[in-house]
């Protein structure tokens, strides 16, 4: 049994993984990770490839659940109820846990529907309250201005960096309560890139977020707390300011200083 890392015990914990190992088949992939995700924060989860960062996103919303040779074991609490439960209803789950990924995936459809789509699936609104909840989700992603006079247009028709943003109205649309960013700007610009993390930030005051990043210093400026993995280990986990300039294990000090990884 691995403690709990206990690193601001003042703000309350939205996301509790205690005692996580999970398999691909007969491999180990994640050995008895237990983190938490505080409210309204942002965490990073950083380390070199193959460490586990993904697979410990997506546990958080049961993605890997797609996948019958996948396996979890432990407990990861929201707001204290054990989501590895398999009671649990995954649909409710998921709109709970947003997930935005890598390579920003449009609906071949248009913007106004690319929002809409998912709200329809859970309410029912009347066509002014759908128009509000779209331009809310769009406003909330900073895409508004930029596409208020396309929303019929195709999504696939805006660049890189406007899909993925098209992709976070998306998953804000839905009113999650905690957002999880797989590797969100490894495909864009660095201005399409600096827009996103913006956001992130201004969104960490609805939202509780966790980002898997390869980018440290991306890591750096995003995120309030900060999980250095390696091998399916958690190395250490700390409020990343001092992560960054103080860390405590051998292996992170080697990472963040461009030792390996
Ligand atoms: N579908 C899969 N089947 C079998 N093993 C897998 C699968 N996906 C990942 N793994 C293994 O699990 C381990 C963790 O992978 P994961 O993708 O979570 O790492 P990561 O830190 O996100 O890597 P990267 O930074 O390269 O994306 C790796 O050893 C990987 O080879």
């Amino acid at each position: 049994m691995t403690a709990m890392p206990v690193v601001e015990a003042t703000i309350p914990t939205k996301v509790s993984v205690r005692d996580l190992d999970f398999y691909y088949g007969s491999t180990k992939a994640l050995k008895s990770i237990s983190l938490p995700l505080y409210t309204n924060k942002v965490t990073a989860f950083i380390g070199p490839s193959g460490c586990g960062k993904s697979t410990l996103l997506r546990i958080l919303n049961r993605m890997y659940d797609l996948y019958p040779k996948q396996r979890a074991e432990g407990e990861v609490l929201l707001d204290g109820e054990n989501i590895l439960d398999p009671r649990v209803d995954l649909n409710l789950l998921r709109s709970r846990v947003g997930m935005v990924f890598q390579k920003p995936t449009p609906f071949p459809m248009s913007i106004y529907d690319n929002i809409a789509f998912g709200i329809r699936l859970y309410e029912k609104l009347s066509r002014s309250e759908l128009d509000g909840r779209v331009e809310a989700a769009l406003r909330g992603a900073a895409l508004w201005d930029e596409v208020r006079d396309k929303l019929n247009s195709s999504g696939l028709g805006l660049s890189g960096g406007q899909q993925q943003r098209l992709c976070i109205a998306r998953t804000v649309a839905i009113q999650p309560e905690v957002i999880l960013f797989d590797e969100p700007c490894s495909a864009l610009d660095p201005i399409s890139t600096a827009k996103i993390e913006e956001l992130i930030d201004e969104m960490s005051e609805r939202y509780t977020i966790a980002i898997v990043t390869h980018n440290m210093q991306q890591a750096a400026r995003v995120s309030d707390f900060t999980a250095f993995m390696y091998l399916g280990d958690l190395v250490e986990f700390g409020e990343t300011n001092n992560l960054f300039t103080a860390p405590q294990n051998k292996k992170t000090q080697d990472y963040i200083t461009g030792r390996f990884g």
